[in-house]
C-alpha cells in the first residue's frame, strides 16, 4: 500500500531524513518511535506532501503509483489521511459542514457526484455513534477553542468520514492526556480493518498498549534504524534509546 524506498528529505539545506525505508501493507498497523529530532514529524510531512521539505532521493509509492509529485490535496483524493491535516480554525464553518465539503471534494476528484444529503446525514450519525461524539460537538465552528482532546475527537470523526486507505498520524506532540489517547486508540481500532492501514507516530509507548502494532520502527537520525514487533516498544520503554544509539555506531 505505501512503499518508501531510500528517501531522502532536506529543509533549508540540511538533510533530515537520510534513507528511510518502509513497507506497509493493507490491514497492518506500524508505529514509529524515536528520539526527539529524529525526523519523525518530517517524515509525515514529506508523506503528505508539505511542500516545505524537499525530496532529494528516493520514491514514494501508494497504492502503487509514485506520488511524489502530488500535490497534498490530491495524495488526500488517493485515500492518504494525516492527523494534522486540517488544524485550521475556521469560524462560522461547523465541523459537519466542514467534512461535508471534504468528503464531496473528494467524491468530485473521483468523477462522482456529490454525496446526497440524506446519505451523508445516515453517515455522519453512524460515525459519531461509533466514536461517541456528541451531536452538540458538530455544530461547533471548526478547531474554534477546541481543547486538545476536542481536537483529536474531531480529527478522529474526520478520519472515520473520510474512510482513508491509509492514516498517519502524528501524535508526538499533540500532550495526548488519557482520555485523547483512548479517542485515539478507540477510534484506530473501531475503524481498523483487513484493507487499511495505519501508521501511528508517537513518543507514547502507552498509545501502543491501546493500539497494538504489528511492526515497531525506530527513527534515529533521519534513518529507520530498527525494527521489531510490539516488544520493540516495551523494551524502549524500559531501556530509552542509547542502547540503539551504541547498536548502530558499532
Ligand atoms: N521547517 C524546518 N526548518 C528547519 N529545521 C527543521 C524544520 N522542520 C524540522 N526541522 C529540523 O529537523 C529535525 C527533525 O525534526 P522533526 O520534527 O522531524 O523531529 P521529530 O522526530 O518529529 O521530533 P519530536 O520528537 O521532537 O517531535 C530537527 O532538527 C528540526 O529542528
Amino acid at each position: 500500500m505505501l512503499r518508501i524506498e531510500n528517501l531522502h528529505a532536506s529543509v533549508e539545506d540540511k538533510e533530515i531524513l537520510k534513507g528511510i525505508n518502509l513497507d506497509v501493507k493493507p490491514g497492518e498497523i506500524h508505529a514509529i518511535m524515536g528520539p526527539n529530532g529524529s525526523g519523525k514529524s518530517t517524515l509525515s510531512s514529506v508523506i503528505a506532501g508539505n511542500e516545505d521539505f524537499e525530496v532529494t532521493k528516493g520514491n514514494i509509492e501508494f497504492l502503487g503509483e509514485d506520488i511524489g509529485e502530488l500535490a497534498p490535496e490530491d495524495r488526500a483524493h488517493k485515500g492518504l489521511f494525516l492527523s494534522f491535516q486540517y488544524p485550521v480554525e475556521i469560524p462560522g464553518v461547523s465541523v459537519t459542514n466542514f467534512i461535508k465539503t471534504a468528503i464531496n471534494e473528494t467524491r468530485r476528484a473521483k468523477g462522482l457526484e456529490d454525496m446526497p444529503a440524506n446519505e451523508m446525514l445516515k453517515m455522519i450519525r453512524e460515525k459519531s455513534e461509533l466514536l461517541e461524539i456528541d451531536r452538540k460537538f458538530l455544530s461547533r465552528s471548526l478547531n474554534e477553542g477546541f481543547s486538545g482532546g476536542e481536537k483529536k475527537r474531531n480529527e478522529i470523526f474526520q478520519m472515520a468520514m473520510l474512510e482513508p486507505k491509509l492514516a498517519i498520524l502524528d501524535e508526538t506532540d499533540s500532550g495526548l492526556d488519557i482520555d485523547a489517547l483512548r479517542i485515539v486508540a478507540n477510534g484506530v481500532n473501531k475503524l481498523k480493518s483487513k484493507d487499511n492501514a495505519v501508521v501511528v507516530i508517537t513518543h507514547y509507548q502507552r498509545l501502543l498498549e491501546y493500539i497494538v502494532p504489528d511492526f515497531v520502527h525506530v527513527l534515529l537520525n533521519g534513518r529507520i534504524v530498527k525494527s521489531g514487533g510490539k516488544e520493540l516498544a516495551f523494551e524502549l520503554e524500559e531501556k530509552g534509546y542509547d542502547w540503539i544509539k551504541q547498536e548502530v555506531e558499532v
